[in-house]
């Protein structure tokens, strides 16, 4: 192509004369403010090109952390980035997405090769989301907690097999110990940085952050920092940035809501097991009209009880029920302080968010943020004083498995919350939440794994839990 016929070629070639652009050989010269209108528009767009490109840069990094609860198992696939050796996380929908398969692993307790299919269709997704040449360089974990721990050793690890048959072949980076069941305590650490993140108190004083409740499916947690001496099984030491937190972390098992509410089953089964043949056992805890059916069709035992055990939801037996349970063991206290069993809980510290079913239960009534936990105590006798036929026709969209709970999950929350932990029923320093923060970061614990340990590796900082350091 030579110079006359590329219009574009004579444009920036600046020794043409000024003649006219039909010569065969262009007589014009640029201007000088052609020249600097030309050197503008390249800065401009340099300059927008590197504030908005799409981050592709070599420091780009992927991670997927699969939260193996009770009731549910869940993906979690993070886009984050090294600048200058720190990670920057953003959890806005572009950089981050959770997708969850029902029911949890440890439903297949019977037949744990089933357990599978679930964590194979999470691969999917995450490779979904992840670019494929990034696969080899991305960790993937498997972070099991309540559910898995309550079945025994054996039965769990078969389990914990099948989903590193996947992980392996997955084509993610991934080691055999990187599915594991983790610690109750570093769960609930786990929620408590996440919350604190959140809420832009990581990193800050101690006494300013926030403390956790979560009431799981299987196990329920309570995290905060305390300036209490509390015994090593019960306490977490983290650093982030440069300030060392001391938390109080204890997870409860068989303390979740779902758990919790098959004990009291049981319970009240066997004092029906006890009862003469006529005799009938009342749940307070169910509402009135449900019929129960024995989950094991084959049993007569099984469908004996269950046929003695009459559902007749009242909330304040309910509640009896339900701290007489929270305070099983409370007799063999080693310390000055049990309000849950026989577990050491120091004095409530600061500010609390009450997460995962405390949310749940509160959003199903509708309750006011500000005085929920008192408001709880009405909903519930509402709820527990209706016909379970009335309720399915007031709420015809609610799941049976979550509307069931309902009257059970409002008594159990005053009994953990008010006659147990202490809070008063108007403190105005616990809330419920799902998300937190200016950016509404959602409340679970695999985000604070996430955020903790991939600053723990990246900054190598020395932190306790060393496993997701590979
Ligand atoms: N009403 C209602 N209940 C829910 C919902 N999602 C989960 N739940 C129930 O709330 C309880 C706590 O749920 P999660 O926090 O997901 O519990 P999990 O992680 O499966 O259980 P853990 O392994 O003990 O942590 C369980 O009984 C769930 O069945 C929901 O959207 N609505
Ligand atoms: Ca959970």
């Amino acid at each position: 192509m030579t110079s006359e016929t590329d219009p574009l070629i004579v444009q920036i070639q600046p020794d043409h004369d000024q003649s006219s652009p039909t010569e065969s050989k262009s007589k014009w010269k640029p201007s000088k403010s052609i020249i600097l209108l030309t050197f503008v528009s390249v800065a401009i767009t340099l300059a927008l090109f590197f504030a908005f490109r799409p981050r592709e840069s070599s420091f780009e990094r992927y991670s997927v952390v699969i939260d193996a609860g009770s009731s549910g198992t869940r993906a979690h696939v993070f886009r984050y980035w090294l600048e200058s050796g720190k990670p920057v996380f953003d959890f806005g929908k572009d950089n981050y997405a959770k997708e969850s398969e029902n029911p949890g692993l440890s439903s297949y307790a019977d037949n744990p090769k089933g357990a599978n299919v679930s964590v194979a269709e999470l691969v999917k997704f995450a490779k979904g989301r992840v670019p494929e040449g990034m696969w080899e360089k991305s960790d993937i974990r498997l972070m099991a907690t309540a559910g898995l721990r309550l079945l025994n050793e054996t039965v769990m690890e078969q389990i914990l097999e099948v989903t590193r048959e996947v992980l392996r072949s997955s084509g993610f980076n991934f080691r055999d110990d990187w599915a594991w069941v983790i610690t109750g305590s570093d769960e609930g650490k786990y929620s408590w940085v996440v919350a604190n993140y959140a809420l832009g108190s990581l990193g800050g004083e101690p006494l300013q952050t926030t403390g956790i409740v979560e009431l799981g499916g299987a196990s329920a947690q309570v995290t905060f920092v305390s300036s209490q001496p509390m015994p090593e099984d019960l306490s977490q030491t983290i650093t982030y940035g440069n300030v060392a937190y001391s938390l109080y972390s204890h997870s409860f098992l068989h303390l979740g809501q779902n758990a919790a509410h098959d004990k009291l089953w049981e319970a009240l089964h066997n004092s029906a097991a006890h009862s003469t043949e006529d005799e009938i056992v009342t749940d307070p805890c169910t509402p009135e009209g449900y019929i129960f059916v024995s989950k094991r069709q084959n049993s007569t035992e099984e469908s004996r009880l269950t046929a003695s055990l009459q559902a007749a939801g009242n909330f304040t037996e309910c509640r009896t029920a339900t701290l007489a349970m929270l305070h099983e063991g409370k007799e063999n206290c080693a310390s000055e302080h049990c309000s849950i069993g026989s577990t050491f809980t120091p004095d409530l510290q600061g500010r609390f968010l009450a997460t995962a079913s405390f949310y749940y239960t509160s959003k199903f009534f509708e309750l006011h943020e500000k005085d929920w936990l008192s408001e709880m105590i009405p909903a519930g006798k509402r709820f527990c004083g209706e016909n379970w036929s009335e309720l399915k026709v007031q709420y015809p969209t609610e799941q049976d498995k979550h509307l069931l709970n309902y009257c059970f999950s409002s008594a159990y929350i005053i009994s953990m919350l008010h006659d147990s932990l202490g809070f008063a029923l108007d403190d105005g320093r616990i809330e419920f939440a799902s998300k937190a923060g200016a950016k509404d970061i959602p409340l679970d614990w695999a985000l604070g794994a996430f955020i903790l340990e991939t600053s723990i590796a990246t900054l190598d900082y020395s932190g306790k839990s060393r496993k997701m350091l590979g």
